[in-house]
């Protein structure tokens, strides 16, 4: 390191949808000069591929043998995280109700996970500054040496009601059933399924506000930093 620069932090923020993870990663990376990375984008565009290149989702083994086609590039500016497929921007196409139902399928095959696992690596190692990343499997299969491990928690119902406030229209407990049905295919999959590393540090958000999570997080990264 030059002039005495940080060395680089890594920072793996995992837990179920809608606890926070996103919006906290965000915020925590452009407070602390860090680079973001959304690993559960790179799974939707995936997804988004194989819907629109017509795989049969119901088949791992159709999944399986493309999963090496499709070029996916993450932008990890965290004001203003890009994702393209094959040079297309899938910002907004990765996020439909179609794509949202049918991602787990594709993210449970084993040959998506292992090629996509290696892109996350490959951008974790090469951020000059260091890397928030968020997802499912961070802290204990992409990032094992993370610095810091955070798993986020909420109740289903906050959690709910956070998702639809943000698809207009949406009813809550429909949203609710939806995302306990797809937490428990996440956390069910035979390989690298949605888990809490041993050495990470839970935070339930239910009652926090998303400024009390950022603050939280951002202070135990800084307390890493002064211990490195
Ligand atoms: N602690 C919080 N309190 C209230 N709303 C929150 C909190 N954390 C996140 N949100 C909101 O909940 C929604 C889902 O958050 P997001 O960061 O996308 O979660 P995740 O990435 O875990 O699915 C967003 O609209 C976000 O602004
Ligand atoms: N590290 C990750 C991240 C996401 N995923 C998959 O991708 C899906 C979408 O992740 P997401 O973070 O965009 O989901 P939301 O919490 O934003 O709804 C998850 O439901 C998982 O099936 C995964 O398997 N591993």
């Amino acid at each position: 390191m030059e002039n005495g620069a940080a060395k680089p932090v890594i920072v793996a923020i995992d837990g179920p949808s809608g606890t926070g993870k996103s919006s906290t990663s965000k915020a925590v990376a452009a407070q602390l000069g860090l680079s973001y990375l959304d690993t559960g984008a790179q799974y939707r565009a995936i997804t988004w591929w194989m819907v629109t290149s017509g795989i049969d989702i119901e088949d791992p083994t159709a999944i399986a043998a493309v999963a090496g086609k499709p070029e996916i590039i993450s932008g990890t500016d965290p004001a203003g995280p890009t994702i393209t497929v094959d040079g297309t921007d899938v910002s907004g196409p990765i996020r439909t109700q179609e794509v949202t139902s049918k991602v787990s399928a594709v993210s449970a095959v084993p040959e998506v996970r292992a090629r996509i696992t290696e892109l996350q690596r490959s951008l974790a190692t090469s951020a000059e500054r260091g890397i928030v990343v968020e997802g499912r499997d961070i802290g204990t299969t992409v990032l094992p040496d993370a610095d810091l491990k955070i798993f986020l928690t909420a109740s289903p119902e906050a959690r709910a009601a956070r998702r639809s406030g943000e698809l207009k229209g949406a009813d809550v407990n429909a949203t609710r059933e939806a995302l306990i049905k797809r937490d428990a295919a996440d956390s069910s999959r035979k390989t690298s399924p949605l888990a809490k590393a041993d050495d990470a540090v839970e935070v339930d958000t239910t009652e926090l506000t998303l400024t009390q999570v950022i603050e939280c997080v951002v202070t135990l990264v800084e307390e890493k930093r002064t211990a490195k």
